[in-house]
């Protein structure tokens, strides 16, 4: 069997005058993985691809593309790329711009098939600046696939896409990835990366912040907050007691509010009831994504990624 990751990213770094957009990413990815790289504006999502595909050079760190440098792999045709600034020529029609790209590849699909894949065949002949946002999405993923390549990165693939245009895009992109291809997707959307990918790589402020399942990030990021208002006095036995409660990652008092954020909120209410009876005012509010990229970052700042 091939053991060599379709990716690997050691201790990548990418600084831009003061600000660090990827701060020392290690991320290896196997063969046949569809990874969401979930992340706020501004996380480093769009660096660390532009890094991987050897686009930008890191400041310091390697990246490598099926055991070579990301050349060699796009070279190859082994590489495709749906990236954010990646522009067709607007007077060419979709089946050329697709022929064009196919020119320069030594085994590449044929444009029909290309088309197909991306459900562009009845846009085939339009010229691209005249197609809507989500049909310029499909024309660029046609492109990015007409090399038929093994591994192919995707940065907000879906951005300017309706329901029913995104729904028709992970159609295609399911049969890319059934033929057991490597796919990076680059997104803000925790329920995308949580229907379509099999992990999720999250990224805050240039670096990972979780690494594992979309059910083993949707737990850390789902976490729930609870507040109360306490009468007893605030003392450290106090907040190890409530620390001890089903579910309880994190317990904060600010005079006689508690604060609590919880895996399980059922099972930390009706311990929390039970053992303090004394408290009222209760609430209880939903991680927000942000929160729970803050919570995850500053996490990871005293403790290493979760993985
Ligand atoms: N060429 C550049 N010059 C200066 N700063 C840059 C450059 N490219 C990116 N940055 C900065 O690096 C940080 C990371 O940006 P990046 O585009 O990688 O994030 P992102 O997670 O892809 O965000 P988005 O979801 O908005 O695309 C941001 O603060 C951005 O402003």
């Amino acid at each position: 069997m091939n053991t060599t990751p379709a990716i690997r990213l050691t201790g990548l770094r990418k600084t831009f005058g003061a600000l660090t957009a990827v701060d020392g990413v290690d991320l290896t990815i196997r063969p046949g993985e569809v990874v969401a790289l979930l992340g706020p504006n501004g996380a480093g999502k769009s660096t660390t691809i532009d890094l991987a595909l050897g686009l930008a050079r890191p400041t310091s760190g390697d990246a490598e593309l099926f055991g070579a440098p990301p050349i060699a792999a796009i070279r190859e045709g082994r590489v495709g790329a749906m990236l954010q600034g990646g522009a067709l020529l607007p007077s060419l029609t979709v089946a050329e711009s697709v022929a064009l790209v196919a020119s320069a590849h030594r085994h590449p699909l044929t444009v029909a098939e290309a088309l197909e894949r991306a459900r562009c065949t009845e846009i085939a002949r339009q010229r691209v600046s005249k197609l809507s946002g989500g049909q310029l999405q499909r024309a660029r993923f046609a492109v990015a696939v007409v090399s038929d390549p093994d591994l192919l990165f995707l940065d907000e693939p879906t951005a300017a896409m309706d329901v029913e245009a995104r729904r028709t895009f992970w159609q295609s992109m399911r049969e890319f990835t059934d033929a057991g291809r490597t796919v990076v997707f680059a997104t803000h959307y925790l329920d995308e990366a949580d229907e379509y990918a099999d992990r999720i790589v999250m990224m805050a402020r240039g670096r990972i912040v979780a690494d594992g399942t979309p059910a083993e990030v949707k737990a850390v990021v789902s976490g729930r907050r609870i507040r109360a208002t306490s009468d007893s006095p605030a003392t450290p036995s106090a907040r190890a007691a409530l620390l001890e409660l089903p579910g309880v990652r994190s317990a904060e008092r600010h005079g006689d509010r508690i604060t609590l954020v919880s895996d399980d909120s059922d099972a930390t209410l009706r311990a929390l009831l039970t053992a303090h009876p004394d408290l009222h005012d209760i609430e209880l509010t939903a991680h927000t994504m942000d929160e729970a990229f803050l919570a995850l970052t500053e996490q990871r700042d005293t403790e290493g990624a979760l993985s």
